[in-house]
């Protein structure tokens, strides 16, 4: 399976389920979609700003539901595997991408089945991590062992993502030269994780010596 980025601002989720699977679904997606989960119990735990619809639709009444809420993406998170097999088949046959919380799709896998990755997010940079569906307690060690790494990536992604529109008065090659020692510099990194330490004066710093270097 490969990874690729899809943003859900201004589209709705379905997910069946209301437990503990149902409720990390509705997190994960409420970050930018609209999450309605429909469930005849819900557990005590946080759905994020999702609409809970207390329910228990039958096998035959799931496409009726997803006509109505008309999602992007369904979650199969129920406790009956042939609900979850009655969502995917549904979801199938209108083209809308699914998520299975039950099994890590088979050999009748089609492109609408996605995987949710374990993620570990500094924004705007976001990691996921997978184990092909064959070991989700490895995937949770991995995104635990990631996390400490990731910490500063966002705040580099935007000081860089400055930098890339401030360096406009020099060469491609040197813009280039520049920005990859800034990413690399281990002055930087330490002076973004350090609140006493001025960022922009290291970044100064090694782009100075850089396009010294290179000039
Ligand atoms: C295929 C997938 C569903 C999908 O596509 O969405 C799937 C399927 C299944 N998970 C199961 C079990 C567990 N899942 C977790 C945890 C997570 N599982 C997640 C994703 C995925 N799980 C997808 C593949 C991910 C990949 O490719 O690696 C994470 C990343 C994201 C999330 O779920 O939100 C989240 C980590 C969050 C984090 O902490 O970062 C733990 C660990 C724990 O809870 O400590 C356990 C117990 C230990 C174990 O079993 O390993 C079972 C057996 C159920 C049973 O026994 O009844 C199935 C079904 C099956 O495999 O058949
Ligand atoms: N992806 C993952 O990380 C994991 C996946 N699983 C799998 O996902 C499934 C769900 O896991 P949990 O949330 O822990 O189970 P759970 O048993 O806590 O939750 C199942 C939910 O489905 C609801 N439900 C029952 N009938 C329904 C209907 N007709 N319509 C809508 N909702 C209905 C129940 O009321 C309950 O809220 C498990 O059966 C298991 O196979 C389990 C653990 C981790």
């Amino acid at each position: 399976m490969i990874p690729l980025l899809h943003d859900f601002t201004g589209t709705r989720v379905l997910v069946f389920g209301g437990g503990r699977v149902g409720a990390r679904r509705a997190r994960t997606f409420d970050r930018e979609a609209d999450v309605v989960v429909v469930s005849p119990t819900f557990v005590e735990e946080s759905f994020g700003s999702a609409a809970r619809v207390r329910a228990a639709p039958e096998p035959a009444a799931v496409g009726d539901w997803i006509d109505r809420v008309d999602p992007a993406v369904i979650v199969a998170a129920t406790d009956r595997t042939a609900l979850n097999d009655a969502i995917a088949t549904a979801g199938h046959d209108r083209g809308v991408l699914v998520n299975r919380a039950d099994q890590a799709a088979g050999a009748d896998r089609t492109v609408s089945d996605v995987a949710v990755p374990a993620t570990v997010w500094s924004e705007p940079v976001v990691v996921g991590i997978s184990t092909g569906g064959r070991s989700p307690a490895l995937t949770r060690v991995l995104r635990e062992r990631i996390e400490p790494h990731i910490e500063d990536a966002g705040e580099m992604a935007r000081v860089t993502g400055s930098l890339r529109a401030a360096l406009n008065d020099v060469s491609p090659e040197q813009r280039r030269s520049a920005l990859r020692a800034v990413v690399r510099s281990d002055r930087v990194w330490k002076a973004l994780g350090d609140s006493h330490t001025n960022t922009e004066q290291a970044v100064s710093e090694v782009i100075a010596s850089e396009l010294g270097e290179t000039e």
